[in-house]
């Protein structure tokens, strides 16, 4: 329960609702966001920018840096370096006030094990002004998550939709999602997808929402960004991801690329030639000596070639 604790705000019992914010275009920023353990750079000057209304898809390999970046926009985990930009509020740690417009479903959803849900809801809403209790039972019928049964009781994905309920409940305008899908079985998967998809929508919320599996990604976002060594490596829509990306095969290496194009990943065929995956706009390729000869990628492999080291050649 700890992580859940750490990430509800500070209960407000005689705290009137906060005013609503006014919107910005732009939800969530990071600005140089920085956090090691020894030596272990697990996020280096990662800048995310989230747009209102938006599913942004954080991925990246185990252990690239996704878990703990989450960990620092929910305010667990205080950055070394870099801050966070909020709702137009720039902190270097988000505070218990800010917490009141995130909603956090972590990597393991932990719960007081003898609370039922309907025992869980009334303990997390003293935590939220906004709490709305018919949505929250709501959520449960659509979710399918008994309300009368102890939390300890039930299965890893049932635990799951019952922190997306408890999450959703207080309309939060920012959903922050740690691997939601991890461990759910196919058909709870995309029960989990639909409804995030649909919420989304329906209430005009954001979600930032990490996970390693593209397809899933795919599904769900408008925007994602691929992190690999606790760097950011890509960020933009998915439509500009399959058109910058491409696959050149060369016999040598050249001795300079084409102006625009960037080395995403370079690899040493079985036959010996060279692969090597560049990044450009449409327009540097098309001027590029490689027009001809550049290959389009699947969105999965264009994902391995990012989160994959170059081969040494
Ligand atoms: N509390 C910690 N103490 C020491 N090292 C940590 C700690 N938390 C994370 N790390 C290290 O930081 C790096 C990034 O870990 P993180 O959990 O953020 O990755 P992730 O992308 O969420 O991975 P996964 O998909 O496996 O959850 C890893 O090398 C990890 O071992």
């Amino acid at each position: 329960m700890s992580e859940v604790l750490e990430s509800l705000p500070t209960p407000p019992p005689d705290v009137p609702a906060p005013a609503p914010l006014p919107e910005p275009e732009v939800i969530l920023r990071t600005h140089g966001l920085t956090r090691a353990f020894h030596e272990v750079k697990a996020v280096n000057g990662v800048d995310l920018e989230l747009r209102r209304g938006e599913v942004y898809g954080f991925l990246g390999r185990n252990g690239a840096g996704k878990t703990t970046t989450l960990r620092m926009l929910m305010g667990i985990l205080r950055p070394d370096q870099g801050d966070i930009e909020l709702l137009g509020q720039r902190v270097r740690r988000v505070r218990a006030a800010q917490k009141q417009h995130l909603g956090y479903v972590s990597q393991e959803q932990v719960f007081y094990p003898w609370m039922t849900a309907l025992e869980l809801g009334r303990f997390v809403s003293g935590f939220y002004p906004r709490w709305d209790d018919t949505r929250f039972q709501q959520l449960l019928r659509v979710l399918d998550v008994p309300k009368d049964r102890k939390s300890a009781q039930l299965s890893g994905g049932t635990r799951m939709k019952l922190g997306l309920a408890l999450a959703l409940a207080h309309r939060p305008p920012l959903l922050i999602l740690d691997e939601p899908t991890a461990g759910l079985d196919p058909v709870a998967r995309r029960e989990f997808l639909d409804i995030l998809r649909d919420q989304v929508r329906r209430e005009g919320q954001t979600a930032l929402f990490s996970s390693h599996l593209v397809g899933e990604v795919e599904e769900v976002a408008h925007r994602i960004g691929i992190l690999h060594d606790g760097r950011l490596r890509f960020q933009g829509s998915l439509d500009t991801l399959r058109q910058s990306v491409r696959r050149v095969v060369l016999e040598t290496s050249p001795e300079q690329l084409p102006y625009g194009l960037s080395l995403v990943r370079r690899e040493r065929l079985p036959d010996g030639r060279l692969g090597l995956v560049l990044f450009g706009t449409p327009g540097d390729w098309a001027t590029s000596p490689f027009a001809e000869v550049a290959e389009p990628l699947s969105l999965e492999n264009i994902f391995l070639a990012y989160a994959r080291r170059s081969d040494e050649t």
